[in-house]
């Protein structure tokens, strides 16, 4: 017997960029899947052309548009790897839409996080500052070796990306963070130590220390450093390929599709 319920249709923000290009071809690729849209901002040489030839590619049946609601009320999910302020206009419309929405977006303050518990009263939520099994893994490891480790070992988490990223520290190292402070029993925005730069005067002890290198095209590179006297651990996580993010975008879109509403994480998700 065949199984007629239509797979779950899934829009992409941000199309034309590094992460929407890459979830524009897994999901179009994918049978679990439908891609059912592509929004871009008003204005973007992109509108009204077929996301697969706007990208070089075949034609994907899918115009690119700026009408967000409009695409969403047609999709069961958005994933959504844009910028804070666009995630935060989209978490409305998704609600609206009752759409589960994957938030991918990095550099977010409080504000936005507010906005998104908001429409998280409404609809299904899944965020975090990084979707790979990889990255997720490495953030419980961070927090058991953490909890296993007195403040006479300094943490310090050093992060590397592409050119082009326009935050700091990345969403992934702040991830790291909150894991450390929480193994270690103690709140980040108070131990938070980032941009060190002129005479700082001696590491305070017990600070949760970060530091960024931006060049060139790395996808994203994260060492947490756990330094004692006499010896350090690392934990790395090195990506060499932004398809881990889009899979896990994919896997929680799927994931959340009958969830109650509310705010869920990659480790709901991965089952961590
Ligand atoms: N959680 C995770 O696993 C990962 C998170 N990220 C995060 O995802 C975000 C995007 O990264 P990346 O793809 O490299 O960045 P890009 O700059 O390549 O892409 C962002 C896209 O969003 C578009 N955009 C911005 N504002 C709007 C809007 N109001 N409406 C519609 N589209 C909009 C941009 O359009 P325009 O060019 O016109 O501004 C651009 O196409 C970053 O915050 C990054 O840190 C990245 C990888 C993994
Ligand atoms: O901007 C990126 O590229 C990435 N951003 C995320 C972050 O801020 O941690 C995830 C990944 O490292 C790539």
């Amino acid at each position: 017997m065949s199984d007629d319920t239509p797979l779950p249709g899934i829009v992409i923000t941000g199309a034309s960029g590094r992460m929407g290009q890459m979830l524009v071809k897994l999901v179009a690729a994918s049978d679990k899947a439908r891609l059912v849209g592509a929004v871009e901002r008003a204005g973007h040489p992109w509108i009204g052309q077929d996301i697969g030839t706007a990208m070089g590619g075949a034609a994907l049946g899918v115009t690119v548009t700026d009408d967000a609601l409009d695409a969403f009320a047609k999709a069961q999910a958005v994933i959504d790897f844009t910028a804070p302020a666009a995630s935060v206009e989209f978490a409305a419309l998704a609600a609206q839409a009752r759409a589960v929405h994957v938030i991918g977006t990095t550099g977010l303050e409080d504000e936005h996080l507010a906005a998104f518990r908001a429409a998280a009263r409404h609809a299904v939520i899944v965020r975090a500052g990084n979707m790979s099994l990889g990255v997720n893994l490495l953030t419980r490891l961070t927090r058991k070796v953490a909890e296993a480790l007195d403040a006479d070992w300094d943490i310090e988490i050093v992060e590397a990306h592409h050119r082009m990223k326009v935050d700091a520290p990345s969403g992934t190292a702040l991830m790291l963070g909150e894991a450390a402070a929480e193994g270690r029993g103690i709140d980040l925005a108070s131990h938070r130590d980032s941009g060190r730069d002129g005479i700082t005067g001696a590491r305070k002890r017990g600070d949760i220390g970060f530091s960024a290198i931006r060049g060139g095209d790395v996808v994203g590179e994260h060492d947490v450093i756990f330094a004692a006297d006499g010896e350090r651990i690392v934990l790395r996580h090195l990506a060499t390929d932004r398809a881990i993010f889009a899979r896990g975008a994919l896997k929680a879109a799927l994931w959340g599709q009958d969830r109650k509403p509310g705010e869920y994480d990659m480790m709901d998700v991965l089952g961590l």
